[in-house]
Formats: structure tokens, C-alpha cells, sequence
């Protein structure tokens, strides 16, 4: 399984929570992550095999959605903050587009992110 884990910074405790809930499915995962967010996964979850590309203010966001609008991503997990403005809301925006156009799963909160997660690691088995 190949997931993209995109937090905004007011979601990225919930993102390191619910990594540690799902630490041993996503150890059996290929995950791609915005600089930021996969930084404190790999240091705070020791998930030492995630691929970090530009933060997402930095273009991380488009990087995700170029690789997901070939083929290369199976799901995305974006926890977005709905209460912030962000400078990069086009490149939010692009991103979940590309997951509606190619039809990828994407969770953007904690409670679908689980039951994606869920679902991902009982078909992994
Ligand atoms: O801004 C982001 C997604 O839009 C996330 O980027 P970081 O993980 O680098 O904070």
C-alpha cells in the first residue's frame, strides 16, 4: 500500500496519534509525506521509511498530487485545518481535486482517516 500522510499544523498531533494507533500497518507501507509532517513521524514514531518531499507552503502538496495523477499513490490521508487560512489553499485545493479525478481514497479528518486505515490493514491482513 502506497499512502501519502499530509498534516496542517494545528492537526499534526493528531496525525502523530493516529499514526501510533496504525504504527504497525503503516511500518508495511510505501509513505510519502510533506516535509514537515513527515519529519515528526519518522523522529517521533521512528517510521524511518517515509519518503519526505517540500513542505506543503513549499510546493509538498503539488508534489503528492503529481505523483497520485500517475498512478503512483493508493490513498491520502489529509488532515487539513478547516479554522486557518492557508497561503497554499490552491495547492490544497489541486491535491484533493487530483484524489476526486483519479478517484484515490482521501480522508481530510481524524474520523475517516481511521476507518480508512481500518479497512487498509484488515485487507493487508
Ligand atoms: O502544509 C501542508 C499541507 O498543505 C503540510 O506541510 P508540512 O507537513 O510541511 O507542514
Amino acid at each position: 500500500m502506497r499512502l501519502a500522510l499530509i498534516a496542517h499544523d494545528h492537526k499534526k498531533d493528531a496525525m502523530v496519534a493516529l499514526a501510533a494507533e496504525f504504527a504497525d500497518f503503516l511500518q508495511r507501507c510505501e509513505l510519502i509525506a510533506t516535509g514537515t509532517t513527515g519529519g515528526r513521524l519518522r523522529d517521533e514514531l521512528g517510521l524511518s521509511r517515509v519518503h519526505c518531499v517540500l513542505s506543503g507552503p513549499l510546493g509538498g502538496d503539488l508534489q503528492i498530487g503529481a505523483r497520485l495523477a500517475v498512478g503512483e499513490l493508493d490513498g491520502v490521508i489529509f488532515l487539513r485545518d478547516p479554522m486557518t487560512p492557508q497561503p497554499h489553499e490552491p495547492d490544497i485545493n489541486a491535491l484533493v481535486r487530483a484524489c476526486d479525478v483519479h478517484d484515490v481514497p482521501c480522508a481530510t479528518n481524524v474520523s475517516g482517516a481511521r476507518l480508512m486505515l481500518a479497512a487498509w490493514a484488515a485487507k493487508m491482513g
